[in-house]
């Protein structure tokens, strides 16, 4: 697994907020501390931690959750979100004619992702060809000409020659008809101006691309240094982790793509030239949490928010009409696979809406909708105004028993005191669960 000790103590964190009674700021710090544990254990750099932390605290305690989500899905949700945006978008890879440089500190796995790098283009149909200007590491030649020649791809090197910018000058002219040209060059056991000089000058021979920064998942906080080395050199765009199939903690490599600005291309996830993922924010950070499905979750959320008639302020501020009690049914209605999501996540205490939410009919809706046509607008905006002979005038223009338009009011009534309820946080859910066992809606 993925950073497993990352991932296994964020994942303790979450579930404290899964089985708390109440979603307030006292648990909202409970949980944050944890997270800021873990991540500093996982070599996370502090700065960095300060900053996702503050994010979740600030967000947690000031946003109201969306239509049809309680706090705890919500603050969920926060915490989420902020872990990918701190780890921000992939490296967006073109499949198109390019040339790469690989840069990176020996045994980082530069070498063998070079190889897997060309084993990745060649399956989405370009040809590529890889330029070997290792001329440190005694093996590094032997190691990437075997390497090209079991994946079948074009490998230019000169054994004897010592001047990587002559040999890189050189493979470039030879590879001119190839579609992805990858340059791998030196490491060294430190950063040292040679290098630097080195991968300078290689960098203006050409137009690179690419300058992909190779770094090891087990590399601590001098991941920064180094990130902050190359990219000042030649400008890096994009990190590749390796050994993320280890044991490694990961944070290292992680904070060096915060602190410079780059973003995670790919990742290695073992020692064969198939070994290499694109690397999805998203898919990352689930993996990490246990939960695969959390990015439907977040979708789905996004879905119902971006909905225009659901004004989640103005109801949590107790002004709650019947188009708005109305728009919130049918918000909680179309959370219904969400429903089925929740249960797959190893989190028993989210899937706490109630099922009788999401299974209000078509034909309970609109009879609603039929009723709520014969109010006026101002009966609609303050039903408190409905008093009994009213209830007989709509009755009467919609059709329905007085009854019915009963039933509507007494569940607005109580879907309003849910509204304000869910400000408080966990609360909402009991009040939501009385109201649909009082209304007994099926
Ligand atoms: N498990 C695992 N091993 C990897 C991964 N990537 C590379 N390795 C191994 O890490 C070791 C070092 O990789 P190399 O590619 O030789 O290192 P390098 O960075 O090119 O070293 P220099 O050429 O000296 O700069 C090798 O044993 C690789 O097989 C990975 O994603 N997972």
């Amino acid at each position: 697994m993925v950073l497993d000790n990352l991932g296994s103590s964020l994942k303790s964190a979450i579930q404290k907020l899964a089985n708390a009674g109440k979603i307030d700021k006292e648990i909202i710090d409970d949980v944050v501390k944890d997270i800021q544990r873990a991540l500093i254990q996982a070599d996370v750099n502090v700065k960095l931690v300060m900053k996702l932390s503050n994010r979740i605290k600030e967000r947690a305690l000031t946003e109201a959750p969306p239509a049809g989500m309680d706090s705890r899905e919500h603050v969920l949700r926060i915490v989420y979100t902020e872990l990918v945006n701190i780890i921000g978008k992939a490296t967006p890879i073109a499949l198109e004619p390019q040339t790469i440089m690989m840069v990176g500190l020996q045994g980082s796995g530069k070498t063998t992702t070079t190889a897997k790098l060309a084993r990745f283009f060649s399956r989405k149909g370009l040809k590529p060809a890889v330029i070997c200007a290792d001329t440190y590491r005694p093996g590094a030649y032997d190691q990437l000409s075997q390497l090209c020649e079991k994946l079948g791809v074009m490998f230019y090197g000169e054994r004897d020659n010592k001047d990587a910018v002559a040999i890189v000058r050189n493979g470039l002219k030879e590879t001119q008809k190839y579609d992805v040209r990858i340059v791998d060059t030196a490491g060294r056991h430190a950063l040292e101006t040679e290098l630097i000089k080195e991968m300078k000058d290689i960098w203006g021979l050409t137009n690179f691309t690419h300058r992909f920064l190779v770094l090891d998942a087990a590399i601590g906080q001098q991941a920064s240094e180094q990130a902050k080395a190359f990219n000042d050199a030649v400008g890096i765009t994009g990190v590749v982790i390796t050994k993320l199939d280890g044991t490694a903690k990961g944070g290292g490599a992680l904070s060096a793509v915060s602190d410079t600005n780059t973003s995670i291309a790919f990742i290695g996830v073992g020692e064969t030239p198939d070994d290499l993922e694109r690397f999805d924010p998203d898919g990352f950070i689930s993996r990490l949490l246990g939960m695969g499905d959390l990015k439907a979750l977040v979708e789905k959320a996004n879905e119902v928010l971006s909905q225009k008639d659901v004004n989640v302020e103005k109801m949590m501020t107790g002004k709650f009409t019947l188009n708005d009690m109305y728009s919130q049914l049918e918000a909680i209605n179309k959370m219904g696979p969400l429903k089925q999501i929740m249960s797959m996540l190893p989190l028993g205490g989210l899937g706490n809406i109630p099922d009788d939410a999401y299974r209000m009919t078509q034909d309970k809706m609109q009879g609603y909708r039929i009723i709520m046509d014969s109010m006026t607008e101002d009966e609609k905006d303050d039903p408190k105004l409905i008093g009994s002979s009213r209830i007989a005038r709509i009755a009467m223009g919609s059709g329905r028993a007085p009854e019915d338009v009963r039933e509507l009011l007494k569940y607005h009534k109580m879907m309003q005191k849910a509204m304000k309820g869910m400000k408080g946080g966990g609360q909402s859910n009991k009040n939501l669960k009385k109201i649909m066992k009082q209304m007994n809606i099926k």
